[in-house]
C-alpha cells in the first residue's frame, strides 16, 4: 500500500540513458539476478547521489556501468516517469546521447544488446520504462536528439 503521509515517502531519483548509435539502435542491458528487477533490460543509468547534478550522476553511471565517458552536456532531457511504492516514490528521468568515447560493455550487467526501438517492445523492462519506450519511439522518429556520431 502506498504510504499516505507525503513526508515519510522519499523520492528515489534515478537517471538512465537511451544511448543512440549511426544505426538508430539504443543501448539496453540486463540486471543482473540477485538485485531488484534483475533479469529485466533497462536503460544503463542509477542512482543519483545526495548534492549531485542529474547529468554528472549519469555521466559517472555511464562510466561505472559500461566503461564510456559522456560529456553532461551531451545527454539530452527525454522523458520521466514515476512508479510509487510503499517506501519511496520512484523519479526516473530518461536522457538520450548520440555522442560518447569508448565502445559500451557490460561491466555490471548481465547481457546488454543494441536493438531498434520497436524491439524494446519485445524485451521484459520495469514498470517505469514502458512509457518511456513509447516516447523513444515518438522521438526518433523524426529525430529530436542531436545528430552527432556514435
Ligand atoms: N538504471 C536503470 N534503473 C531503472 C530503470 N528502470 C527502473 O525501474 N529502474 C530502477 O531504478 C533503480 C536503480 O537503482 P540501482 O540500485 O540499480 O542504482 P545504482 O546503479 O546506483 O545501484 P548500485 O550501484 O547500488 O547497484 C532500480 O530499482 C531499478 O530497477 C532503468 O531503465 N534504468
Amino acid at each position: 500500500m502506498i504510504n499516505a503521509n507525503p513526508t515519510e515517502t522519499p523520492i528515489f531519483l534515478v537517471v538512465a540513458a537511451a544511448l543512440i548509435d549511426r544505426d538508430q539502435r539504443i543501448f539496453v542491458q540486463q540486471r543482473a539476478t540477485g538485485k531488484q528487477h534483475g533479469g529485466l533490460w533497462e536503460f544503463p543509468g542509477g542512482k543519483v547521489e545526495p548534492g549531485e547534478a542529474p547529468e554528472v550522476a549519469l555521466a559517472r553511471e555511464l562510466d561505472e556501468e559500461l566503461g564510456i565517458n559522456v560529456a553532461p552536456s551531451a545527454l539530452r532531457p527525454l522523458s520521466f516517469a514515476t512508479v510509487s511504492s510503499a517506501d519511496r516514490h520512484l523519479l526516473l528521468l530518461l536522457y538520450c546521447a548520440r555522442e560518447w568515447t569508448g565502445s559500451p560493455r557490460a561491466i555490471s550487467a548481465a547481457s546488454t544488446r543494441w536493438v531498434h526501438v520497436e524491439s524494446l517492445r519485445q524485451l521484459a523492462m520495469p514498470p517505469a520504462d514502458l512509457p518511456l519506450v513509447d516516447v523513444l519511439a515518438q522521438e526518433l522518429s523524426p529525430i529530436r536528439c542531436s545528430s552527432g556520431n556514435a
